[in-house]
């Protein structure tokens, strides 16, 4: 996501934003334990526990998109769209529907001009310096291109030390422990003379760029292709101007032994040395062990779970092509439709050389006949899906069951995700639909206890923990941008809806905000308003 010029160019987003936010006001970088600092001018509300403050977290990672998938696996776009945030505000009118109304709500607001500013609240509130360093993500560059030192002088890559898990009951392998530092930046809004905090703001737009599922029947058909997918993907972090920790390790693919095939599908992605996550976890993975995994979003995971699964398939007997029913071998289950893209994307960069192996995709809000088809016309080795429409399938496609009975190996993506969606009968479910004898990854960036649930139903008793994050370390990405607004109670929700309408407004591809809400009575009550 990035806070581009566009916000503040854009007429409509700024009558909108100023009549919704008619004072000046300053933001807060967000510290631990809430706001950091005040600076002269600004209006405070205590955070966290004041119902007059708004905190929003903004990142462009995969996990700032539950929403979407929620309910039919892959989540239905119009979860905001459709008006229908819960079943009983589903009742109200919708929020698009009902756009004008609302507009001369917010109109009935006192109009003043503003600007937004982004700040780098953990370490410079103030100055203005640096912000937003680093906004062109750049995944696209398709590489973690530079080593980061950790806080306290260490590559992560360089620590590597064993600990018992009590709670979990087996050793645990703590690896690479200070990954990421948590990038906070606070939202600020001046008034329109504050010439010399203006910055550049990045925009909403800059969120994933997902594609509507409801595409054309031929497309639809078509068999996945890196390059098919590379506009789905993530830029690829930019970590090349972070100057704290190492997301890399010294270690290099052509160091593991992985096929020749994949080797060059790396090398041609411009992967060279393993990340920390790959490295603690490849090793372990391509013996065939169970993993369960406990690494931050935006670390490497896709990779290290997808490589060490090529290279299991790779060891296949080959497969008549002919066979009515060609087995899955590899099924990865993702919470949100767009991480299962991602992931996909990934598998066929991987792919590229091998010219057998295959991979698709079934995600919520694409036509079930139309998967139904593609899986037919393009068998695949691997499975990319969200929970619910693979329960989809598992229940009403012909053979599907059938083809899953060859599933070698069941990877789970941000399993505290999938759990936290609620996802959880779907997962049981999938369980109860593969065999028995497989190998199971659990990626998690946090292992609570309905996670540990999971682990005992998914993986052998003799799994391996491999972790690679640090203890007390925060829980979110370093490049994960989070910002807040602190407004008065009466303008969050006019404010939060300006936000949202000027951000579907400036990228179609817009993303769903989960909002969770403070004080859910006063919201309710302005949501039953519209
Ligand atoms: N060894 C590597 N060297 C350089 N770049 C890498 C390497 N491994 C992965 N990447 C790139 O880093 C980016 C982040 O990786 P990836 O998406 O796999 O992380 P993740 O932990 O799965 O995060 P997320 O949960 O956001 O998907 C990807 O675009 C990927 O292409």
């Amino acid at each position: 996501m990035k806070f581009s010029s566009s916000i503040p160019s854009s007429s409509r987003g700024i009558s909108v934003f100023s009549k919704v936010f008619p004072f000046k006001c300053k933001y807060f970088g967000l510290g631990r334990n809430g706001l950091v600092n005040g600076g002269s001018g600004a209006r405070k509300f205590s955070s966290g526990s004041s119902p007059a403050s708004f905190r929003s977290r903004i990142g462009g990672s995969r996990s700032s998109e539950l929403s979407r998938s929620r309910g039919g696996g892959g989540g239905e776009r119009g979860g905001f769209q459709g008006g229908s945030f819960s079943g009983r505000i589903g009742q109200a009118k919708s929020l698009i529907e009902e756009e004008d109304e609302v507009d001369d709500w917010i109109s009935e607001l006192k109009p003043d001009s503003f600007r937004l500013e982004g700040t780098s609240g953990s370490d410079d509130e103030n100055s203005g310096r640096d912000r937003f360093r680093g906004s062109g993500r750049g995944r696209d560059s398709g590489s973690m291109r530079s080593q980061r030192v950790g806080r306290g002088g260490l590559s992560a890559s360089r620590r590597s030390r064993e600990t018992e898990d009590s709670d979990l009951g087996y050793g645990q392998r703590q690896v690479g422990g200070s990954l990421l530092g948590g990038r906070k930046q606070a939202l600020q809004i001046f008034d329109a003379d504050d010439e010399k905090k203006e910055k550049a703001i990045p925009s909403f737009g800059d969120f994933l760029s997902e594609e509507d599922s409801e595409e054309d029947d031929e497309e639809d058909l078509k068999p996945i292709s890196g390059s098919a997918l590379k506009d789905k993907t993530h830029p690829v972090p930019d970590i090349s101007s972070g100057k704290d920790e190492s997301y890399l390790s010294e270690t290099r693919f052509d160091q593991c032994a992985i096929s020749s095939l994949s080797m060059k599908g790396i090398k041609d992605a411009g992967y060279e040395k393993m990340t920390v996550v790959q490295e603690a976890t490849l090793p372990i993975i391509l013996k065939g062990k169970d993993v369960l995994a406990k690494a931050r979003t935006g670390t490497g995971k896709t990779v290290a779970f997808l490589l060490p699964a090529i290279e299991a398939i790779v060891k296949l007997p080959p497969v008549d092509r002919d066979q009515k029913r060609p087995p899955i071998n590899v099924l990865v289950v993702c919470p949100t439709r767009e991480l299962a893209s991602q992931a996909a994307a990934e598998a066929a960069k991987l792919l590229k050389y091998h010219s057998s192996i295959g991979v698709q995709i079934v995600i919520g809000g694409v036509r079930l006949s139309l998967e139904q088809k593609r899986l037919q016309a393009n068998p695949c080795q691997i499975l990319v899906a969200t929970p619910g429409r693979l329960k989809d399938h598992i229940e009403n496609t012909a053979g599907f069951a059938t083809r899953l009975m060859g599933v070698k190996v069941l990877v789970l993506d941000e399993a505290d995700h999938l759990l936290d969606m609620g996802f959880r009968k779907d997962i049981e479910k999938i369980i109860a639909a593969v065999p028995k004898q497989r190998q199971t990854l659990l990626f998690s960036a946090t292992v609570p206890e309905d996670v540990r649930q999971i682990c005992h139903i998914a993986l052998k008793r003799d799994h391996e923990f491999i972790n690679t994050v640090e203890e007390g370390s925060e829980e979110t990405h370093a490049l994960v941008r989070q910002m807040h607004l602190v407004a008065p109670l009466d303008k969050q929700f006019s404010l939060l809806y300006a936000l949202l309408k000027d951000h579907i407004a400036d990228d179609i591809d817009y993303k769903v905000w989960i909002v969770y809400l403070l004080n859910v009575d006063f919201w309710m009550s302005k949501i039953i308003l519209l």
